[in-house]
């Protein structure tokens, strides 16, 4: 199994991480992460999943087959700088960032050909339920981009897209388990409303959740057949559709995932600051 070098410790480095160990299939030594200066964090990600972690630039590059790029796009440039003069042909760049396109990226090592790969999993790593579409760069071999897949494959699913798609990836399953999670405490507190005991209603929730999603998975039948079947003429659903309805729940969340779609693309612009950046340190 690979060795993985993490550039970034947050939310997006530990639901791989959570993800990777509990497959079973990377052990947590193989894994080191790092960071820009949070060393409680390190020391938290070190004790929890038995992973490594260093801000050492020789020892990240050392351990690494591969590097997972999970900063935020503002902070990339600074992340990878130290590891210019090093990563080569044969150690791929696996960024999980929104926006930041794969040109951008190669254009940071102009003298040398860095395999890229973009993709965008979803926090779902954690429960190995995540969604993971993902593009290739010029410079990615077959066994490369097969070797990546696999990886991701350990935390969920995935899915090869153009890199042009990669924005509405990021609208639609990046940031889509936020959108159901607000979608679940709406209910939740609903639940409290009519009645219903917290934690009762917390199982209640995830769990209605899971079925309706395992049903879509597991169907050829649309969400719509399925909502329908759901409806009885006169009944508690038709009476419930017709609040959504009225209070446009489908235009919102339309809405809600073009305007995630134009901020990722957004995020991207800072394709600009990438050129401006190499442009100083050359
Ligand atoms: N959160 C999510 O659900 C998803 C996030 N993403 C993407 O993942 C990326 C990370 O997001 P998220 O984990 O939420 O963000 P967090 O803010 O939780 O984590 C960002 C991490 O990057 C580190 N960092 C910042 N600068 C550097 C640097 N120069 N060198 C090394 N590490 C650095 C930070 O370190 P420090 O704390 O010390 O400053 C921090 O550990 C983003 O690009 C986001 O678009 C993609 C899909 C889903
Ligand atoms: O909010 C964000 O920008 C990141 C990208 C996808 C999910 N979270």
């Amino acid at each position: 199994m690979v060795n993985i070098s993490i550039l970034g410790g947050g939310s997006m480095a530990e639901a791989l991480t959570a993800g990777w160990v509990r497959s079973g299939k990377v052990p947590s030594g193989n894994i080191l992460a790092s960071n820009r200066s949070n060393d409680l964090r390190l020391k938290e990600l070190e004790e929890t999943y038995g992973i490594k972690t260093s801000r050492s630039p020789e020892k990240i590059y050392d351990h690494g087959d591969i590097f997972i790029l999970a900063c935020k796009p503002k902070d990339w440039q600074k992340a990878l700088a130290p590891f210019k003069n090093f990563l080569n042909p044969d150690t791929p760049l696996v960024s999980v960032m929104a926006g930041v396109t794969i040109n951008s990226m190669e254009d940071f090592f102009p003298e040398t050909q860095v395999p890229v790969m973009r993709t965008i999993p979803n926090t779902s790593a954690v429960v190995n339920a995540s969604m993971t579409p993902y593009a290739a760069g010029k410079w990615v071999t077959a066994d490369q981009k097969t070797s990546i897949n696999h990886l991701f494959q350990l935390v969920g699913d995935t899915a090869e897209v153009p890199e042009q798609s990669m924005d509405a990836m990021t609208a639609l399953t990046g940031t889509g388990p936020a959108y159901i999670y607000y979608l679940m405490e709406s209910m939740e507190l609903a639940a409290e409303e009519i009645g219903i005991d917290k934690k009762l209603a917390r199982h209640l929730v995830s769990q209605t959740l899971l079925g309706a999603g395992l049903r879509v998975q597991e169907n050829d039948l649309s969400p719509s057949i399925l909502y329908q079947q759901i409806m009885s003429p006169g009944g508690t659903t038709e009476a419930g559709f017709k609040v959504l309805k009225e209070q446009g729940m489908q235009d919102i969340m339309i809405n809600c995932i073009h305007r995630a779609f134009e901020r990722s693309k957004e995020l991207g612009g800072s394709e600009t600051n990438a050129l401006a950046f190499n442009k100083n340190h050359l």
